[in-house]
């Protein structure tokens, strides 16, 4: 049984314009994601929001308690999303067992003292996809199955950004402190995420890339949206998104991502678009 975490600082925006490619890696790209028999995590200093991975295959894996969190136990002070993107597994809460199929999430609050992965087949193993942030009170523990989301048709085929959009952690679903989750699925045919951009400097976001055809890439954009950077995503890596960075990409196919959130507010809709067009 293995936890391994990385630790990932904050920077300023005026310091990321000098970044080159492997810097810009560095500090934002996380691709450690969905390795077997492991719980990777990556702690961001952006709103204290980790994100990760566990895949039980051989045995069960247990979420520790990682060392910058100086917590008895990993949920002490903090509530947990979890999105099932593999195969049926469950996920056990202090004694009480979730089974979560494909696509199906659960919300885990504050003060639970074990959260345990397991897969129902090691043939077909569930890849659990993590974010957690800080927690000032314990909301109750909830299962979002895909019948629970709240669905969003965006874009257009003409403009290739045709995708619909499941939010699954939101405060009109399940009650949170500050987490924020859902998936976005691009059309077959259209290829642009969150186009027109946005940002929101009440919040950071993660994206997690996954369903990446093989032999296929998803080019994503960050920075001021006058200063953009680009960072090239393989198959399940992630990518930390500051408050003051566009988050938006364009595959060389279609494919699938996770967003996560948090910060200031729990309105999903608070973002300042930017237009297409002044884009630099
Ligand atoms: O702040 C919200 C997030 O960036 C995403 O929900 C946007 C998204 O999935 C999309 O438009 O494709
Ligand atoms: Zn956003």
């Amino acid at each position: 049984m293995k936890t391994n975490y990385e630790v990932r600082y904050a920077a300023s925006p005026q310091d990321v314009k000098s970044y080159d490619t492997t810097r810009l890696r560095d500090e934002f790209l996380i691709d450690n994601l969905m390795s077997p028999d492991e719980v990777n995590l990556v702690y961001s200093h952006y709103d204290r929001f980790i994100s990760g991975s566990a895949v039980p295959v051989k045995e069960a894996l247990t979420l520790e308690a990682i060392d910058p969190l100086k917590a008895d136990y990993f949920l002490e002070r903090r509530e947990l999303g979890i999105i099932n993107i593999g195969g049926s597994g469950t996920v056990t809460v202090d004694g009480t067992v979730y089974e979560l199929d494909n696509r199906e999430a659960l919300y885990v609050g504050k003060g639970n003292k074990e959260v345990v992965f397991a897969s129902k087949s090691a043939n077909e193993p569930a890849l659990f996809y993590l974010n957690s942030t800080p927690a000032h009170k314990a909301y109750p523990n909830k299962k979002i199955g895909i019948n629970d989301v709240e669905v969003v048709q965006l874009g257009a085929p003409e403009t290739a950004n045709a995708r619909t959009l499941r939010k699954y952690i939101v405060n009109s679903v399940v009650d949170v402190c500050q987490l924020q989750m859902g998936m976005t699925e691009l059309k077959p045919g259209s290829v642009w995420n969150t186009m027109p951009a946005h940002v929101h400097d009440r919040r950071m976001e993660v994206y997690f890339y996954f369903d990446v055809p093989a032999e296929q890439s998803v080019c994503h954009f960050m920075g001021q949206p006058q200063e953009t950077r680009h960072i090239w995503m393989q198959n399940n890596q992630a990518v930390i998104s500051p408050a003051w960075s566009v988050h938006s990409g364009s595959g060389t196919s279609n494919y699938t991502f996770i967003w996560g959130m948090a910060g200031e507010n729990l309105d999903y809709g608070d973002m300042d678009h930017c237009k297409i067009t002044e884009l630099k």
